[in-house]
């Protein structure tokens, strides 16, 4: 079978911009291969950052507004699309995530989650003249589910490993993990994954407000690096309910945004940390919080952590990292031949071309989801 060439389109919690990437993909599951041909991030437009940013703390919206923000992110999504196939073979199907700009996450009977993804589907078709796959959270929220993480199926079949137990540690605005226990009988139904909390949010949202909105985020951790975590303060902020609750569990800057950054500030105020001091003391939190979940909610440590997404940029916080874990190794999905930074548009392009073939993509033991079902929503294209 020919491989299909599939563009995966994503912009995460973090709304740094949106990640393309072009990829080919053959096979359906144990015989899944992704190559990936090129691989960019498209800043959004600065105006645009900042309404997305806005709705996401709650401003209130104009319903015409939000058309016009939902028809300009769907228009920054095709550009991005028409863009990362110049010089390529072009692709015959869009998967896109969108933007997130609200998730509730499920509350039992009656009250499904909510999850909303800006960038229709629909324009991104009309747009590109290619099949668009958009809309892949409602299909596990209607099974009862989170809607949230997805990835983790796509792990599975990209990232697990015959002897090894891994844990695939997204650091992208929020954390996620994938837990991948070694090839064994019955391996896929002991899959774990859960959104273990801040990831570079709070730490992104701290070096805006220190500078002014000058640099929006700590590169390589260099300036908390130069400071030293309060771990009083660390203690405190782990026992926030949220890194108590066992998965299936989902999060988003609704928990971990400009409310609860501000709440630390005030609650570090009484150990009088320097900036530097605080920035240590948030991305402890950020290590710690992802070490406690692995302890609290895993069978055993796992033999290997392997990270990606823009935090596993940040030294410093590896560093904290391999610190907390002793002697678990901590890697990079860049060294077992997967982009880091790409990894979740690359997943969001295998979502689609399952969903084309018909083959579910979610996990209900990630998700809580009652059952397996297809995700996404399919937008084809008229003349
Ligand atoms: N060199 C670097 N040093 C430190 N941090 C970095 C570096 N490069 C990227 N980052 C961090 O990574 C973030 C972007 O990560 P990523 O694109 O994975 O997030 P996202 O996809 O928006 O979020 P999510 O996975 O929650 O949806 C930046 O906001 C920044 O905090
Ligand atoms: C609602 C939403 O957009 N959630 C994101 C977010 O960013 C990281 C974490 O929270 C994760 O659960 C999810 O994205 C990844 C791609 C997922 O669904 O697997």
């Amino acid at each position: 079978m020919q491989p299909t060439r599939v563009i995966g389109l994503m912009s995460g919690t973090s709304v740094d911009g949106i990640d393309a990437a072009l990829v080919e993909i053959a096979g359906k599951d144990s015989d899944l291969k992704v190559e990936l041909i090129a691989g960019e991030t498209y800043p959004y437009p600065p105006q645009l950052r900042e309404q997305i940013l806005e709705i996401g703390t709650g401003a209130a919206v104009s319903i015409a507004d939000l058309a016009a923000i939902d028809d300009a992110i769907a228009h920054a999504f095709a550009k991005a699309a028409q863009l990362i196939q110049n010089g390529h073979q072009a692709a015959t199907l869009i998967g896109s995530h969108g933007q997130t700009v609200y998730h509730r996450p499920y509350q039992g009977l009656g009250n499904l989650g909510y999850s909303l993804q800006l960038g229709r589907g629909a324009l991104i078709a009309h747009l590109t003249r290619i099949t668009t796959i958009s809309n892949f959270r409602t299909g596990d929220i209607m099974a009862h589910g989170h809607g949230a993480p997805l990835v983790c199926k796509v792990d599975a079949y990209l990232l697990s490993h015959t002897q090894k137990k891994r844990c695939i540690q997204n650091i992208g605005g929020i954390g996620n993990v994938t837990y991948l226990p070694d090839q064994s009988d019955d391996w896929l139904s002991q899959i774990r994954g859960w959104d273990t909390g801040p990831g570079n949010s709070l730490l992104d949202l701290a070096v805006e407000h220190f500078t002014n909105g000058a640099k929006s985020y700590d590169e390589n951790g260099n300036w908390a690096a130069s400071g030293t975590p309060c771990y009083p303060l660390v203690e405190q902020w782990l026992s926030h309910e949220y890194f108590h609750l066992a998965p299936p569990k989902s999060t988003g800057r609704e928990l971990f945004g400009v409310a609860y950054l501000h709440q630390c500030l005030q609650d570090s105020e009484v150990y009088e940390l320097n900036t530097a001091d605080f920035l240590a003391t948030i991305t402890e939190l950020t290590a710690a919080s992802i070490v406690h979940s692995y302890d609290t909610f895993l069978p055993k440590r796992p033999d290997q952590v392997i990270l990606c997404g823009g935090g596993s940029r940040n030294t410093y916080l590896k560093d904290r990292l391999e610190l907390l874990l002793g002697k678990v190794p901590v890697l990079t999905t860049d060294e077992t031949g997967l982009s880091a930074v790409f990894k979740e548009a690359i997943a969001f392009a295998v979502l689609a071309y399952w969903r084309n073939l018909s083959i579910p993509g979610n996990l209900p033991a990630v998700t809580g989801a009652s059952q397996e079902v297809l995700l996404g929503e399919i937008y084809g294209t008229y003349g």
